[in-house]
């Protein structure tokens, strides 16, 4: 599986199923920015106060052919075996971005699980083998991945904008970043040590520090 990342903030996307596998795909869907269509007779509450509010469009009925045609990324999430069959067949025949949920052969995407901090995306995928191996892996990443990973991050990027206005030679700009990151700049900022990590960032830009 090609691992890759979408912007799909503004981009149509339909959720075929309304239960709570459903419910979870609109909810990372939402997430995103994407602009969310549910096509199923029934909907979990968070679908139906979401339809309400109008956050997401629902349309409270079965899928019928040609319902998937114009969107750019489709879940097919029902229960039913060949209605999600039919879903990917459509999707796919169109050229679309098909994800099935209950069969991780067919479709042509799956979803991972997902950490994310700022900027920082962490997915994990197990290929379809073990979901729940995934999700595992999320919640214990998720513990080692503190808010100062957000942090530190910010700085790391803020630094390497500073260097490429600053610095043109490339070999040196990446010696730098490297130097940067190899430090103990997150492990004193995990430490709360904000003052020393200040000091210490602005030794490794001046040279100062090997
Ligand atoms: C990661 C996550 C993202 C998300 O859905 O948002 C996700 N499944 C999650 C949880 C989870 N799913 C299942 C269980 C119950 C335990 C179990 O059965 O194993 C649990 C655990 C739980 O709920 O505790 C059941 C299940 N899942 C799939 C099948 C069908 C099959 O295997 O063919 C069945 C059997 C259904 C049945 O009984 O019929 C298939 C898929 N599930 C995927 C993603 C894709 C592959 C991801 C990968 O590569 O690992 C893929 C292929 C399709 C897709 O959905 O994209 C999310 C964790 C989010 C998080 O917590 O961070
Ligand atoms: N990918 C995953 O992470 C994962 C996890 C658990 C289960 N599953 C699979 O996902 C399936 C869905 O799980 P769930 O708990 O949300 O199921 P559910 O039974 O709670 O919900 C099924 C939904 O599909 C809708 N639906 C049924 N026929 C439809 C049709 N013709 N057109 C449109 N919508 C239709 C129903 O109205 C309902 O909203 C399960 O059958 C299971 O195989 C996947």
């Amino acid at each position: 599986m090609y691992g890759a990342f979408l912007r799909l903030k503004g981009r149509s996307c339909l959720v075929v199923g309304g239960g709570p596998v459903a419910e979870r795909k609109v909810i990372s869907l939402l997430e995103c920015g994407a602009d969310v269509t549910v096509i199923a007779p029934q909907g979990t509450d968070f679908i139906v106060k979401r339809a309400e509010d109008g956050t997401i469009r629902w349309e409270a009925r079965p899928f019928q052919s040609g319902d998937a045609t114009p969107f750019s990324l489709i879940i097919a999430a029902t229960d039913s075996v060949e209605v999600n069959r039919q879903v990917y067949e459509e999707g796919e025949a169109n050229g679309r971005l098909v994800n099935v949920v209950n069969d991780q052969a067919l479709g042509n995407f799956t979803v991972p699980a997902v950490i994310r901090r700022g900027a920082l995306s962490v997915a994990i995928s197990t290929s379809g083998a073990a979901p729940v191996v995934a999700k595992k892996l999320r919640e214990e990443l998720e513990s080692f991945l503190g808010p100062e990973i957000e942090l530190f991050l910010d700085k790391v990027a803020e630094v390497r904008k500073r260097l490429l206005a600053e610095v043109p030679e490339v070999e040196r700009r990446t010696l730098l970043l490297r130097k940067l990151v190899n430090s103990e700049l997150l492990s004193m900022m995990r430490q709360g040590e904000h003052e020393d990590a200040e000091q210490l960032l602005e030794r490794i830009l001046e040279g100062l520090e090997e």
